[in-house]
């Protein structure tokens, strides 16, 4: 039997704030295999970026998890002591943020960031330059010579993006969490990086954890999605089969407006209410507050199930008489 990559199980954040514990990712558990993307959606406030960071040990000040297991490659990572678990980052695990300008420094030229990085390529100087500019072209820089001669702020948004990414695939990470990375883009640049990912999944031998908060992009560059809400997995399989036939209401509103915009009708579906914070009820559905489908029946905690062929989902009213095994 194959290992997977990374093996979550009972993934809990929270920020110890004055006024007490904020939770914000609530048992999360999930596996990823080897070369696979798994898309992680959401709307703002859900947990997407907080649950990564914390598998990255990248957790802003104030944040503290705990986990049954974190296991890579088949070994268990959560109680790795710091430096261990900093070596293991370094090698093998990379994070694309939603902004590339704080992941370059603004003193330094591109070309620094691929010496800084590659410092133990086997080719020395010019082993690094020749990958680098390889790397450049794989994302499209028609001219990497020059590329590398410049410095970040000379660079448009999507220009530097791009460099990003060549930078971390350069460095042949086996896990690479991209965050939102088409965010603060335009349109027309935003599908080319798209475009992108989906051409360098192919083509690397990486996993990714890609988080958006847009069904189509999700569809487009995932193979299995995991939807959150108010820091919880509402709903989780392979991507043609959620897509499909989605089975929580909050993922069934994703869908519908994803498909209304694909079809560029006039007035979008919307799901009525906002996610909120911290103060989520256990005693009840999460999204109860909005869901089409609430009644009393939903006023306790909802656990996840298994939905044959499809995957899981935290909904009492998902299941259908097909699924009965
Ligand atoms: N440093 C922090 N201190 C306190 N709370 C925080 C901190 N960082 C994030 N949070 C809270 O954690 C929750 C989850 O945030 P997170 O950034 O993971 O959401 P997200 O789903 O990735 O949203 P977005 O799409 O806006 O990035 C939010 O309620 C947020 O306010």
């Amino acid at each position: 039997m194959t290992v997977p990559l990374l093996e979550i199980a009972n993934l809990n954040v929270k920020f110890r704030l004055g006024a007490g514990d904020l939770p914000v990712s609530s048992d999360v558990s999930f596996t990823l295999d080897k070369g696979r993307v798994l898309g992680l959606i959401g709307e703002s406030g859900s947990g997407k970026t907080i649950t990564s960071k914390a598998i990255l040990r990248l957790l802003p000040a104030g944040g503290e998890m705990s986990a049954d297991h974190i296991r890579y490659n088949g070994r268990d990572i959560a109680a790795l002591p710091p430096r261990e678990f900093d070596r293991l980052r370094g090698a093998d695990l990379a994070m694309i943020f939603q902004d590339p300008v704080g992941s370059f420094n603004p003193v330094k030229t591109v070309g620094w960031h691929f010496r800084k990085v590659g410092r133990l390529h086997p080719g020395g100087h010019g082993g690094i330059m020749a990958d680098a500019a390889e790397a450049l072209r794989q994302v499209d820089i028609a001219d990497p010579k020059t590329t590398l001669g410049k410095y970040p702020h000379q660079l448009s948004g999507g220009m530097l993006q791009r460099c990003l990414i060549a930078l971390v695939m350069f460095s042949k990470p086996s896990l690479i969490v991209a965050d939102e990375p088409t965010t603060n883009l335009d349109n027309l640049v935003e599908r080319q990086i798209i475009d992108l990912f989906d051409k360098l999944r192919r083509e690397v031998d990486a996993s990714f954890i890609f988080i958006t908060h847009d069904m189509t992009i999700a569809e487009q560059v995932s193979d299995s999605i995991i939807v959150m809400y108010a820091g919880q997995i509402v709903e989780q399989g392979p991507t043609e089969a959620l897509m499909r036939d989605p089975r929580h209401p909050y993922t069934q509103g994703l869908v519908k407006t994803a498909r209304e915009l694909e079809g560029d009708v006039e007035k979008l579906t919307e799901i009525s209410g906002e996610v909120g914070t911290g103060a989520w009820p256990e005693n009840r559905c999460r999204f109860a507050p909005r869901c089409p489908l609430y009644d009393a029946a939903c006023d306790h905690a909802i656990a996840l199930h298994h939905v044959k062929e499809h995957g899981e989902v935290r909904c009492i009213k998902a299941n259908r008489s097909e699924d009965a095994i």
